[in-house]
């Protein structure tokens, strides 16, 4: 199903206009769109929006709906919004494999079935057997993948991406972002992927400019 913004802009605490003039945007199933624009446009802001992660003091105008139903209802963990930013953000006091099973919805009951998962998505990112490392003892495209899938093991409904591969050495920022693109598309979920790079955008489907 579509994510769909209707008129959303969001005003910072203390300031009195708008930082964006009011998106409306439908992001298909299997769909990305590159979010640009300058600096401070409220590019990430937006990305906590549909999260439910807006800091306290934002106004906000405009609807989201996902899955059919109203985002602005629902709290952050409730919305089956995924979220890559760009430290990956693993949990570093959790092995690999226990990362992966946070994802894991609790559908999958049963110890097995758990294993198994977590198992099929480590060989779904070439990381098959690293069910015990360290987070902290992975490359950061490693990482990423593991981001990627523990974010899929939930089955949500969207993907927002933050300037998830910005700070990825040129040449595997390609392979990491093609791995990210190929997973969302065959996953059929909309994506929405905030960036500066020129790359992003050419890899999207769709890039949207944000202007005040
Ligand atoms: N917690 C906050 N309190 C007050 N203002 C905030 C807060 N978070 C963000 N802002 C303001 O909201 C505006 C948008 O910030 P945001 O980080 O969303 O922009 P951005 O387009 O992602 O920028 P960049 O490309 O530099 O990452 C900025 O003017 C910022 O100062």
């Amino acid at each position: 199903m579509s994510l769909e913004l209707s008129n959303v802009s969001l005003i910072a605490p203390g300031a009195e206009a708008a930082l964006f003039a009011p998106l409306s945007l439908s992001v298909a199933p299997g769909e990305t769109v590159c979010v640009m624009g300058p600096s401070g446009v409220g590019k990430s802001s937006l990305i906590a929006h549909i999260g439910g992660h807006l800091p306290r003091g934002f106004r906000t105008t405009g609807t989201i709906t996902l899955n059919g139903g109203d985002l602005g209802a629902l709290p952050a963990e409730k919305r089956g919004v995924g979220v890559l930013f760009q430290d990956a953000q693993l949990f570093p006091h959790l092995s690999v494999g226990d990362n992966l099973a946070f994802g894991l919805r609790a559908e999958v009951r049963g110890r097995a079935a758990r294993r198994e998962a977590v198992a099929n998505a480590l060989e779904q990112a070439g990381l098959a057997g690293f069910e015990t490392r360290d987070p902290a003892t992975l490359s950061g495209g490693q990482r990423m993948r593991v981001a990627l899938m523990r974010a899929l093991l939930a089955q949500p409904y969207a993907i927002l991406i933050d300037e998830a591969f910005a700070r990825l050495d040129t040449g595997l920022r390609e392979d990491i972002r093609a791995f990210v693109l190929s997973h969302i598309a065959a996953s059929a979920i909309p994506a929405l992927m905030v960036s500066h790079d020129e790359q992003d955008a050419l890899a999207a489907d769709r890039v949207l400019h944000l202007a005040r």
